[in-house]
């Protein structure tokens, strides 16, 4: 409500007009706040224009603003000099001060309501990004593919056949399958394990910590076993992981077929690699090195922090396609495609799509496959389950928000949820 100068409330008061004037006049674009000899100018030039409305009287109905008491009071009290000075026509200001102020409408008074508070400012009453406005509308889902498979959204939940890049990856898929999903969360070997970003981004100091032996290391058996995973700590007699191959002329629909929930959670060729703990084959496959528990915890040698930071040469970042690159994707999310891949308001979800969870919203990344500066590869390891953990453990930096806004699809949801919006008695309220 907004009070009277006379104190009472509650009921419609017929109030001088001028007093708000000055407060709802239209501000010219970024106003600057007055200097002290601006303010003074202002002062004097303000009632100039008030002055043909201190007659008019407005009536208003509890409206609440109780900032404005103290200033109608002051105003009030030098309401009758002022206007006995102020002429009875609006007209620009003649004094000096109209001269060193250009603006058409008057400044503020000092003694007004603070227009140069922030939430008056046109900066602060521009309108703002309301995702919580969005994601309240977009539906719910469940990628959880191994357990909820009871509802129709889960039933084809997105996946990546391990072996899609025929690089041994099955340790990949069969964890997905397996419904472990803490234990894909190795991040690559790039950015390296003691880099600045890193050790920025709040990385897990699990994988930091944990020592492990070298020998533990080839859990792929091809000609990747020397790129990705080779330690970014490794001691100088090792060789120097050569630059990834760049993957060329694969069509990423075709590549990046679902996982169908059939696929076994682990290969037998993956067990035979496993040596007797597979907590520790993971650690191995993060790249800890020889001097595993010095590297790891970042006590490392300087020769061997040399080595580690040498290795940004060797740095994961595959040469994308033309046409592919950050900027593209930008340009491609701006087009007005559909990106999300959701037809109408089908929540069936086309089986070549891949989905992931991220922060807990689900993306479509198949469009963003071939723009990922990590490689198609890398991003697969997420499709078809919550890939947070090794996201933040990967590039925390990096703006999911901003780059798949027009991917998002849902908001993921645990198995419990899932299982109770499915149930005939379920609502949404249940779910809160
Ligand atoms: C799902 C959403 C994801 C988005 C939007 C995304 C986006 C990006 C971006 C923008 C970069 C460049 C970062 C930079 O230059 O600093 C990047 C690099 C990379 N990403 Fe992702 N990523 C995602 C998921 C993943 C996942 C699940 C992995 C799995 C390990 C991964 C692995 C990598 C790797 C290895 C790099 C190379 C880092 C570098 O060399 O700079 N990303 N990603």
């Amino acid at each position: 409500r907004l009070f009277s100068a006379e104190g009472t409330s509650g009921q419609s008061k017929t109030l001088p007009m001028w007093p708000f004037l000055s407060a709802f006049v239209k501000q010219p674009p970024n106003p600057k706040p007055p200097s002290s000899s601006q303010a003074q100018a202002t002062t004097t030039t303000a009632p100039s224009v008030v002055v043909t409305a201190a007659a008019v009287s407005i009536t208003v109905q509890n409206y609440d603003a109780p900032d404005f008491e103290s200033a109608l009071k002051e105003k009030d009290t030098q309401r009758q000099p002022q206007t006995r000075q102020i002429p009875t026509q609006a007209s620009p200001p003649s004094s000096s001060s109209s001269s060193s102020s250009p603006r058409t409408t008057p400044s503020l008074s000092p003694s007004s309501p603070d227009l140069h508070s922030p939430e008056t400012t046109p900066k602060a009453l521009a309108p703002s990004v309301a995702p919580s406005a969005e994601i309240s509308a977009i539906p719910q889902i469940s990628l959880l593919a191994g357990h909820g498979r009871g509802g129709g959204i889960d039933a084809g939940a997105p996946g990546v056949e391990g072996d899609s890049h025929g690089d041994g990856d099955n340790r990949n898929s069969g964890e997905r399958t397996g419904g472990d999903e803490t234990d894909d969360d190795v991040p690559p070997s790039f950015p390296s394990l003691d880099s600045a970003q890193r050790a920025s981004g709040g990385i897990s100091s699990l994988t930091t910590l944990l020592p492990s032996p070298p020998s533990l290391l080839p859990l792929t058996n091809n000609d990747e076993t020397s790129s990705p995973h080779v330690p970014s700590t490794a001691t100088p007699t090792l060789p120097m992981a050569p630059p990834l191959i760049p993957i060329r002329g694969r069509n990423p629909r075709a590549s990046a077929r679902l996982l169908s929930p059939s696929i076994p959670p682990q290969s037998p060729a993956t067990q035979q690699q496993n040596p007797s703990s597979a907590a520790r084959s993971r650690l191995a496959a993060v790249g800890l090195g020889a001097s595993g528990v010095a590297a790891g915890n970042g006590l490392t040698l300087p020769n061997q922090r040399k080595s580690a930071t040498s290795s940004s040469s060797s740095r994961k970042k595959v040469v994308l396609e033309p046409g592919h690159s950050p900027l593209d994707w930008a340009r491609l999310q701006r087009s007005g495609v559909d990106l999300r891949g959701l037809p109408h308001s089908d929540l069936i979800k086309p089986p070549a799509d891949i989905w992931t969870a991220l922060n807990g919203q689900v993306y479509n990344i198949t469009a963003y496959l071939p723009f990922h500066p990590g490689g198609e590869k890398d991003l697969l390891r997420g499709a078809g389950k919550d890939c947070t953990k090794l996201f933040n453990a990967t590039h925390p930096w990096v703006n999911v928000e901003g780059m798949l806004a027009e991917c998002l699809i849902g908001i993921y949801i645990t198995e419990e949820e899932a299982t109770a919006l499915a149930a005939p008695e379920s609502s949404l309220e249940s779910v809160d």
